[in-house]
């Protein structure tokens, strides 16, 4: 039962296959090959208009390195509090970009109110002494598995543009939130003010597939130069490349989300009919139920995988008791239907115990 993350869940057979495939005779190095060729052009196609397409092997790289060309090394980026990029990316933004400062804003549900970047963007900034934001990076799934509307991503980037800062959208598990809002890859993006898009394939069936993905070509910078000289250049692009072509393939990318997110609906319904608070909207594929503590233990001598959870963007008044504990609950396109049966009725017996103490 791995409800740990969908990092460990496998790669879908079909990506794998595809590697394969591609591995007869010899292509060009670095990007040259053909096919990273057809995977830009299936994202232009994606995403309806050109764009600029760098790929890379990590989420963290593919954030790093839209963050450095957005944020000279003197200047800051606004995210979540506990966005991935500032919490456990280990300072990569910051060394890629040579110093700029992520700024964290509070938001519930890891989400970042409007209101919060604009009392941040009123108050005056004193250069040099102080580092003036010069980007606004959003998860879309974010890390507390809610969802940003287009709306919302819309306002927050109008907002950021007025003030002449760029809009990154962290998208490691951009599928999901596509699934989850019935959008379009180019109305939760560049239509609703995105600059550039970390598009990872990783957390949703691929081996090691990100890509950096520049809606206007004139942000595109030295993305190019920071990814070779940052080590994310591969040589035999090709297989990053065969990933996100199987990945792309017709609607592929979406039936492994899909499967990712009704799992998670279907695992958070159980858990509310035993009565199991979670005090998030479960929009993607992860869930942060309070458990008690006699289910939280019954559920790991039973081999679930799950990790406990501390996170200050619960609603106000969520109250954790001594004998409870938070946990995420991550599911994949890998999830089993008999795994999510197997963790509700541990849960069930666990809850039948709690209640006859
Ligand atoms: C929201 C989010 N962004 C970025 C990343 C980084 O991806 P990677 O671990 O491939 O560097 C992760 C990792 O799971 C993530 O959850
Ligand atoms: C680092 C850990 O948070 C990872 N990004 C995950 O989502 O599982």
């Amino acid at each position: 039962m791995n409800f740990a993350s969908d990092n460990w869940a496998g790669a879908a057979p079909r990506v794998l296959e595809a590697v394969a495939r591609v591995n007869e005779g010899a292509m060009r190095a670095y990007g040259g090959d053909e096919v990273t060729a057809r995977v830009k052009a299936r994202l232009c196609d994606v995403f309806e208009r050109d764009l600029s397409v760098f790929l890379v092997v990590t989420g963290t790289a593919a954030n790093a390195l839209s963050l450095a060309t957005l944020a000279q090394s003197w200047r800051s980026v606004l995210c979540h509090a506990e966005a991935h990029v500032v919490d456990v990316e280990c300072g990569a933004t910051e060394f890629y970009s040579g110093g700029a400062k992520l700024v964290g804003l509070p938001g519930v549900g890891g989400k970042v109110p409007l209101e919060a970047v604009a009392r941040h963007l009123a108050v005056p900034r004193r250069v040099p002494h102080q580092m003036i934001p010069a980007a606004l990076s959003l998860t879309q799934s974010t890390e507390l598995g809610t969802v940003y509307s287009v709306d919302e991503i819309g306002a927050l980037a109008e907002l950021a543009h007025a003030h002449g800062l760029g809009v990154h959208l962290d998208g490691a598990r951009f599928a999901n939130a596509l699934v989850r809002l019935g959008a379009t890859p180019a109305e939760m993006t560049w239509r609703a003010g995105v600059d550039i898009l970390s598009f990872g394939g990783t957390k949703n069936g691929c081996i090691a597939a990100e890509a950096v993905i520049v809606f206007d070509a004139e942000r595109a910078g030295h993305i190019a130069e920071r990814r070779m000289r940052g080590g994310h250049l591969l040589s035999k692009s090709r297989f990053v490349a065969a990933q996100l072509e199987s990945y792309l393939a017709a609607d592929h990318w979406l039936d492994l989300a899909a499967h990712a997110n009704a799992a998670a609906a279907r695992l958070a319904a159980g858990l509310a009919r035993l009565g199991i608070r979670i005090p998030l909207a479960v929009e993607a594929n992860q869930i942060f139920p309070i458990l008690p503590a006699g289910v939280d233990a019954a559920l790991r001598a039973a081999g679930a995988a799950f990790h406990p959870w501390t996170t200050a963007s619960l609603p106000e008044g969520t109250a954790i008791g001594e004998d409870e504990v938070l946990v995420r609950l991550v599911t994949s396109f890998a999830t089993r239907d008999e795994e999510v049966d197997r963790f509700l009725a541990v849960a069930a017996q666990g809850m039948r115990e709690v209640n006859a103490v």
